[in-house]
């Protein structure tokens, strides 16, 4: 059965599209960010989609576009941070190799305050995000078969960390 070489998961912030796509391209492999995929089959932007449609049908079609990614992708994925809040997507990432993107609150609330794109976060991005995290975080780290930080490692050395890890796995 064909899987995902990795599947990252983490806060908004911490760097999943950004090393995901450093990460393939190491590994000489595709990319799938679930987000960018979603904007694709919707012809609008995420924020557009959350104002127009509302954020339930946003989840609606991120379940569907994650659950297929999930079994048929064969490079890496790249999840929006909020997708691990389903309980079906949470059962389907068992066994794959599912790589946390740590990052310290400081430096992911300066990375999302300087993007306007993401509508969870709008008005207060730093309140939001804490709140978002609280919720949040104990799920990604019990997910986590890897954990890298954002905080301390640039895309490029992450990217690095991750193909060690899964390279020192049984069956990568
Ligand atoms: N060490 C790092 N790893 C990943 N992204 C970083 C890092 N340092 C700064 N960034 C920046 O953080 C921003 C948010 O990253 P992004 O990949 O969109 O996160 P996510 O997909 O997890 O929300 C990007 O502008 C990226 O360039
Ligand atoms: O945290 C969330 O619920 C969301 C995170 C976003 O992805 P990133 O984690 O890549 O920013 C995007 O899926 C959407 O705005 C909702
Ligand atoms: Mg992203």
């Amino acid at each position: 059965m064909s899987r995902p070489a990795a599947v990252l998961i983490g806060s908004p912030g911490s760097g999943k599209s950004t090393v995901g796509r450093a990460l393939a391209d190491r590994l000489g492999v595709d990319l799938l960010d679930t987000d960018a995929e979603i904007e694709r089959r919707a012809g609008k932007p995420i924020g557009d989609i959350f104002v127009e449609d509302g954020e339930d049908a946003f989840r609606a079609m991120e379940r569907e576009v994650v659950a297929e990614a999930l079994a048929g992708a064969t490079g890496v994925v790249a999840l929006g941070g909020g997708s691990v809040l389903d309980e079906r997507t949470r059962a389907d990432l068992a066994g794959h190799h599912v790589v946390y993107l740590e990052v310290e609150f400081a430096d992911a609330a300066r990375r999302v305050g300087l993007d306007t794109a993401r509508p969870l976060l709008l008005g207060n991005p730093r309140a939001r995000l804490r709140a978002l995290l609280q919720e949040r975080l104990p799920i990604y780290r019990e997910l986590a078969t890897t954990t890298v930080s954002t905080s301390e490692y640039s895309p490029e050395e992450a990217a690095d960390r991750i193909v060690e890890a899964l390279e020192g796995t049984a069956d990568a």
